[in-house]
């Protein structure tokens, strides 16, 4: 698996790369194939994201890589050592899963210290570490029962960075929490993560998330690995269809080609550059962000510039996201969204004529029909 445009997290360097690697990873349950050929290749102190719909083998991976299923091929190679056969114990991890998993007759005190194997003070020294680490200072005499759903999984998160381990497992760890504490706590797993520094792969399957926290982002597809890039990469650049669809919205317009070979939307050619994969394919469509649409104040003539009416505007808080058809095909339609200080926003009326343009640079084009 090539990496894409990837900088390096802080405090890492060169010779850090592939710290942790998985190869050839298969996977099947019967006659079903969770995972197919993984190849993924994680530096250290890198947050990797495991990113994909469901059933597409995100959790079936990191659960190899926690060694709480067995692959039925490739290997597992941590910090050089073959780690893919070792059982879990043996293997230098912690681990936060989806429903918080902490023992309600033990409170938070002893649910962190379950793993450590070091004298009562010890123990009460790095609990209280934990505890300030997470926000959760002076509840280490308090009962999971008696903390919020955030809380329980800070201290699922101070339980599994209780040995120092130097990889850090979240399956899921946000997506039980309300929208105001999941957003909040994403904030603080990042933090932590980077002032630790530890090696981290979360599975989600929510794709704002995804983009937020990490350095790096897996999508998977079908048990394989559909694209692996930074976040800015998969949103801009996506490497497929499922890609693009799957992370972020997206205009997805009917494109043919004049007698020269250059790509036209409604009879309109296009500014020339724009990238296909398959430079002889006759079908194609185009891609393109709601936020690159470009609605024009006045009407001047320019590369990609084009009449549109507007159909629709919905009101998005920060933003106003309008339905456009094109005046030289009135069912192909797109959706632009308009900031507040945009030049084009006085125009955005039910039933006017805008002008808009698609920046050259922002488009993509796909093979295949709209
Ligand atoms: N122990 C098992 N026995 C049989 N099938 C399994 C088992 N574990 C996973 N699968 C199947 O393998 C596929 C991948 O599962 P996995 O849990 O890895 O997906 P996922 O991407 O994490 O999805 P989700 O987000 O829904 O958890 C699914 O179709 C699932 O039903």
């Amino acid at each position: 698996m090539n990496r894409q445009d990837l900088p390096l997290p802080a405090g890492t360097s060169g010779q850090a790369a592939g710290w942790l690697h998985c190869t050839g990873i298969h996977k099947r349950f019967g006659g079903f194939r969770a995972l197919d050929g993984i190849d993924l290749p994680i530096r250290k102190g890198e947050f990797l994201c495991l990113l994909g719909p469901s059933g597409c083998g995100k959790t079936t991976l990191l659960r190899i890589l926690a060694g709480l299923e067995q692959q039925d091929g490739g290997t597992v190679h941590m910090g050089g050592r073959d780690i893919g056969r070792l059982p879990p114990a043996a293997r230098d991890y912690g681990i936060v899963f989806q429903s918080y998993a902490l023992f309600p007759n033990l409170n938070v005190s002893a649910n962190i210290s379950y793993g450590l194997r070091t004298s009562r003070q010890a123990k009460a020294r790095r609990v209280a570490e934990l505890l300030d680490l997470v926000g959760l200072a002076g509840s280490a005499q308090k009962y999971p029962a008696q903390l919020s759903g955030g809380q329980q999984q800070r201290v699922a998160l101070a339980r599994a960075l209780a040995t120092s381990p130097s990889l850090l497992l979240l399956d899921e760890p946000l997506s039980a929490l309300d929208a105001q504490v999941r957003e909040h706590l994403r904030g603080e797993l990042r933090t932590l993560q980077q002032q630790l520094g530890v090696t981290t792969i979360m599975v989600t399957h929510d794709q704002e998330e995804a983009l937020a926290l990490a350095d790096t982002v897996a999508v998977m597809r079908h048990g394989r690995i559909e694209q692996l890039g930074s976040p800015e990469r998969i949103y801009r650049e996506p490497a497929s269809r499922f890609v693009a669809d799957f992370v972020g919205r997206a205009n997805w317009l009917p494109l043919s080609r004049d007698a020269s070979g250059a790509f036209c939307l409604a009879g309109i050619r296009l500014a020339p550059g724009l990238l296909a994969t398959d430079t002889t394919a006759t079908t194609a469509t185009l891609f393109c962000r709601p936020e690159d649409v470009r609605i024009e104040r006045y009407w001047r003539p320019g590369a990609n510039t084009m009449m549109a009416v507007v159909e629709r505007v919905d009101f998005l808080g920060g933003l106003r996201r309008a339905s456009l058809s094109l005046c030289a095909a009135r069912n192909i339609t797109l959706l632009a969204d308009v900031g507040p200080n945009d030049a084009g926003l006085a125009g955005l009326v039910p039933g006017q004529h805008v002008p808009l343009t698609l920046p050259p640079e922002r488009l993509r084009v796909f093979v295949g029909p709209a």
